[in-house]
This record gives C-alpha cells, sequence and structure tokens, in this order.
C-alpha cells in the first residue's frame, strides 16, 4: 500500500463516524455508491480545500471566544482526521495557541464540565491488573501500529497543577502538535492519562468530576502501578517511543532517571525545555556577543522545567572546555526560599543540590535572599522564570537587572500567559527596551517608543515533535544526552530564512515542518553513530533530507483499497 492509499473496511454510517476515513462531502461519486453513502450525505462533492474554507468561516465565527474555537477544532479532529489537520496546517501559528498553550490549560481546567465525548486512552490505578491494561492498551492499535505514546499523570499540567482525568488533553493536543509540525502520522500515536486521584480539591468537591474522586496515590503504590503501565506498554506495543509530559515534581525527574536506561523515553518538560532554552539562550548570545562561559545565569523556579534548564546549560558549559563544577558555579536557583544557599541543604530537592551557593556572600542578610537582592548581588546577565508564578519578575527586580547588563537576556517561559513572570511590555519598560525576551506561549510584538520588539516564543513545541520523529524513525533504543545535545544544537543552527526576522531568537513556528526536519536529520545522525538506531536509513545528508521528507504523514484525502 502506497502513502496515499489507506484500507477501508467500513461503509455507510460506521465509516462517516471513522475519524481517520471519514471525507465527509469529499466523497466521490463512486465512493458514495461503493461504500453506501449516496443518501447520507448532501449532494455536492468538494475539495478538501472547499472543506477547509468553510470550517474556516465557522471557526472565525467564535471571535474572542477561544474556548469555543477549542471546542469547536478538537470536534472536528474526531470527525474528520484529515480536514482537521489539513485546515489548521493552513493557519498553524493562529491556531497553535487555540489547539496547545494558552487555550488548551483552560479546556482541561473544565473537563469534566464541557466534556461532550472521550479522547485518548483512560488508565486508572484502582485497575492495576497488567492483564486487564494489555488488554485495554490492545484495543488502540497493533504490535507495531503504535510508535509514539504521550503519558502524564497529570500532576504538574503546565503551570495549573494537578488536574486528574482532564490532563488526557495535555497528552491529545501534544500529540497533535507532533502531527502538525514534524509530520508524525496520527495513526501510530496514542495519548494516555494515568488517573492516579487528584489532591485538586475544587475537582474533588465537582459533582461533574470524571475522574477518580480519591487522594492521588504515592510511593510505593504508585511506583508499582507506573512500572505495570510501563511494562504493558512494552509488551503491547514493542517499538512505541515513551513521552512522559507535565509529571509532577517529585515525580518527573525520578522516573526519568529511573526509566531512561530502560525504555526509549524522553520527558519533555525537563530535556525538551531545557534543549529548546538553551538553543534560545545561544541564539540571544549571538545577540549580545558574549559566550555562554561569561554568564551568570539565574533560574527563578527550579522545578521539572528550572533544573531540565540548569541541567542542560550546565553540559553546554562542560562542552566549552569547563569542569562539571566550574559550570555549575555560573547557575544561580532561585526557588520559594529565595537564592538557593547551602543554608538551604535540609529544603532542597536532590536535584537542587548541586547547585547550592555558598552562604559567605550573603552573610549579612537574615532570612531568606529575595529576587532582588539577588539580583543586585550576582547581577546576573540571564534570567528565566519557569515558577509559574505570575507578577515575581516586579519592576524592582527588572531595574536592577538592567542596572547590570548592556542587553539582559529574560524569558519568563511559564505557561500559560497569565502565569508568565511578568509580561513582556512591562519587562520592556522597566528595563528601557533594554531586554532580550521569550515566552513560553505567543505573545504579539511588543511596540514602544516607535520601535518593534519581537518576542520569541520559548516552548518545547520547537523541539520535541521532531526529536520525537527522529527517534520514532530511527526506532531508537533509547535516548542519549548526545542526541538531546545534537537536537539542540540544529535548533540553534536552523538556516536564518525560517525566523520571522533578523531579531527573533527562535525560529518562527509557521515553518514548524522545515525546522523539523533539521532537527530529525541531526537526531536520526546522532543516532546511528552511536549505535542507538534500529532502522536503516540514507547515510548522505541530502538523500537523508528526502527520506525524512518521504516519511511525513499529510492531511489529503488517500484513495480507499
Ligand atoms: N515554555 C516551555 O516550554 C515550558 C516547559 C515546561 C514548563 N514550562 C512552565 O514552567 C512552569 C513550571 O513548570 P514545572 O513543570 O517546572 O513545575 P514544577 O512544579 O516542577 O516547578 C515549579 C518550581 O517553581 C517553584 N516555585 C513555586 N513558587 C515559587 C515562588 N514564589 N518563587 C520561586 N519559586 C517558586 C517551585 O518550588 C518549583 O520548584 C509552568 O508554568 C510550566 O508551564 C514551560
Ligand atoms: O505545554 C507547553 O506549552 C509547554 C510545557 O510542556 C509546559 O508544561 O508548559
Ligand atoms: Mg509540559
Amino acid at each position: 500500500m502506497s502513502k496515499d492509499e489507506i484500507k477501508c473496511s467500513l461503509k455507510g454510517e460506521a465509516l462517516l463516524a471513522n475519524p481517520r476515513l471519514n471525507k465527509d462531502t469529499a466523497f466521490t461519486e463512486e465512493e458514495r455508491i461503493k461504500y453506501e453513502l449516496t443518501s447520507r450525505l448532501p449532494p455536492v462533492v468538494e475539495t478538501l480545500q472547499e472543506q477547509i474554507d468553510r470550517a474556516y468561516e465557522q471557526y472565525k465565527s467564535f471571535g474572542d471566544r477561544v474556548l469555543e474555537k477549542n471546542f469547536y477544532l478538537s470536534q472536528l479532529s474526531i470527525r474528520n482526521q484529515t480536514l482537521f489537520y489539513a485546515l489548521i496546517s493552513q493557519h498553524l501559528v493562529e491556531m497553535i495557541p487555540i489547539i496547545y498553550t494558552p487555550t488548551e490549560g483552560d479546556a482541561i481546567m473544565q473537563f469534566s464540565d464541557v466534556y461532550r465525548y472521550p479522547e485518548g486512552c483512560f488508565l486508572d490505578i484502582d485497575h492495576k491488573d497488567p492483564q486487564y491494561i494489555k488488554n485495554q492498551l490492545s484495543a488502540f492499535g497493533t504490535k507495531d501500529s503504535i510508535k509514539y505514546i504521550i503519558l502524564t499523570d497529570s500532576e504538574g499540567i503546565l503551570g495549573i497543577g494537578d488536574q486528574g482525568v482532564g490532563g488526557v488533553l495535555i497528552s491529545v493536543a501534544k500529540g497533535h502538535l507532533m502531527t502538525l509540525c514534524a509530520g508524525l502520522d496520527p495513526n501510530c500515536f496514542l495519548p494516555i492519562v494515568l488517573d492516579v486521584g487528584t489532591d485538586n480539591q475544587k475537582h474533588r468537591s465537582n459533582p461533574q468530576y470524571m475522574g477518580l474522586k480519591r487522594d492521588r496515590v504515592r510511593g510505593e503504590e504508585y511506583d508499582q502501578y507506573l512500572s505495570t503501565v510501563l511494562r504493558s506498554i512494552r509488551e503491547v506495543f514493542p517499538h512505541a517511543f515513551i513521552h512522559f509530559e507535565d509529571f509532577g515534581l517529585k515525580n518527573a525527574k525520578r522516573i526519568l532517571d529511573e526509566y531512561t536506561k530502560e525504555f526509549a523515553c524522553f520527558n519533555d518538560d525537563i530535556q525538551g525545555t531545557g534543549a529548546v532554552a538553551l538553543a534560545a539562550i545561544v541564539a540571544a548570545l549571538q545577540v549580545t556577543k558574549s559566550p555562554l562561559t561569561e554568564q551568570r545565569i539565574m533560574i527563578f523556579g527550579a522545578g521539572t522545567a528550572g533544573i531540565g534548564i540548569a541541567n542542560q546549560i550546565t553540559s553546554a558549559l562542560v562542552g566549552d572546555g569547563l569542569s562539571k563544577q566550574q559550570a555549575i558555579d555560573h547557575i544561580y536557583l532561585v526557588d520559594r526560599y529565595g537564592l538557593l544557599l547551602e543554608k538551604h541543604a535540609d529544603v532542597a530537592t536532590e536535584d537542587q543540590k548541586p547547585f547550592l551557593k555558598k552562604n559567605d556572600s550573603f552573610q549579612d542578610i537574615n532570612g531568606d535572599v529575595d529576587l532582588e537582592t539577588a539580583i543586585s548581588r550576582v547581577k546576573p546577565t540571564i534570567l528565566l522564570g519557569c515558577s509559574g508564578q505570575p507578577g515575581k519578575f516586579t519592576e524592582r527586580a527588572m531595574r536592577e537587572m538592567a542596572k547590570h547588563v548592556e542587553q539582559p537576556i529574560i524569558f519568563p517561559i511559564s505557561n500559560p500567559t497569565k502565569l508568565m513572570e511578568a509580561k513582556p511590555d512591562q519587562i520592556n519598560e522597566w528595563t528601557n527596551g533594554k531586554a532580550l525576551m521569550a515566552t513560553g506561549s505567543p505573545l504579539p510584538p511588543i511596540k514602544r517608543n516607535g520601535k518593534e520588539y519581537i518576542i520569541s516564543q520559548c516552548n518545547n513545541a520547537l523541539l520535541y515533535p521532531a526529536l520525537g520523529v527522529g527517534c520514532v524513525l530511527s526506532g531508537c533504543k533509547f535516548l542519549t544526552d548526545t542526541m538531546m545535545k545534537a537536537a539542540s544544537d540544529a535548533l540553534a543552527t536552523v538556516p536564518k530564512n525560517l525566523f520571522k526576522s533578523e531579531e527573533a531568537l527562535l525560529p518562527d513556528l509557521n515553518n514548524a515542518r522545515e525546522i523539523s526536519r533539521h532537527i530529525t536529520l541531526a537526531v536520526l545522525k546522532q543516532a546511528r553513530k552511536e549505535n542507538m538506531s534500529t532502522t536503516e536509513f540514507p547515510t548522505d545528508d541530502k538523500e537523508l533530507s528526502e527520506w525524512i521528507l518521504k516519511h511525513e504523514w499529510n492531511p489529503t484525502y488517500k484513495k480507499f483499497v
């Protein structure tokens, strides 16, 4: 069967109800007869473009009601997969904020209230039997069909925390981006939510809540359950790469460390975010014309994402010739206790501990060192926000930042938009237009004193789809740090014609497919170099690029066979 063909054994109502096969008004006269659809459709036979045009008008009719736009698109995805992807592909930058951060965050919070139909795979801790789990998984595909799984336990959804069963929608949304941005065949993807209870009292007290109404399970029982699920996945879908998304602070890194050498797996919030943030920093340093080894980097919110970024920068500095300790000396963590010093050893997480700074320079201060004081003492050149705490980049802190550096690099990357540590227009004003900025969710440029300032989007979506496709195409045994580094380096060296403007720090998502090809190529080559690949692909770069292109899934109606 060629790429333009698809097997169809359905007819009539069942065919129209199947999102993978449904062509709706684009079924030809012959197809309508052959598949018993004639009287089930209005007489007109339309092209995909005509369908897209109508769907776009319908979409636009929701105006500013973004959540309704989100529901409209999600409904379209379960009605007609081809039309869904084709429509969004034509309006990618306009629609990504609707199907992903920030709007998806609201859709997740209201999951149980606005629920209309199920999407994804729901597994819950009240059903732990391995055979039961395997049976459930088997309903979603065959041994060879599922190649990429996004798994969340919903404890740390974006910056909005524990969302219980509704977190399934982050797995679904991240999957949609895999297809849109990197051409993953949506039919080889499975989004899963593990419902292990929720500590979110708002959901628990909502009579409509659709998940398990019990305390979030932790400890041994949780670990056992996760292990059973992962092992079941491996049995049922032995070729699936596992992507962990939005696990909570206490679990994310621990789980990644535990399974990274046993499963082909990846944590997007740790590794994806770290790699994208590093690429954005590298780009900003090209503007300030200053090497990474001369930076003082402050990370505000040293949780899953913050530590991922800290570790990625550490590796990059080691790559630049520093010892691990020298590299760590460049990185300052600020968390809920302020600047993390050795005196915080009792409360710091294991992952924060290597970064604790000596108390000496702060002996004159009683209590914790707040952000502003930390900035005034450390004089960071780079400040990243991944705390999910809005308003924490105060005017005074930002003015302090600008005092010591000609062009401070300030990235409030918390999602969704309302949780950013400061709004870019504020940062721009308080730093007198000096700051180089990037945010986690997309924002329009700022106009101030007749000048336009581009706000780049520093979101792991720039990387994980391409990385994931690279892992799928290489059938990688494991994802190594060096493969991650190859992906990050590739993002940092994307050709300039894929940027919106010269000032942009990161490439334009409008060019997502091209950006992704560049990254996927690097991942494939690195996988082969390290003997992590289990598939054959061309050795010549040009041929490999064509091979990647050939493997991309595109939203076109396929011929039924
Ligand atoms: N742009 C991206 O690609 C991207 C990727 C991952 C996460 N994020 C965002 O980063 C944020 C954090 O996500 P996470 O998964 O790391 O969450 P997390 O819960 O693992 O980490 C948050 C950290 O912030 C700290 N914190 C809380 N209150 C604080 C305060 N008042 N002052 C300083 N630190 C404080 C917490 O102690 C914790 O260490 C979220 O908003 C998330 O959307 C963005
Ligand atoms: O989902 C996103 O938009 C990025 C990131 O994974 C996050 O958790 O915020
Ligand atoms: Mg995430």
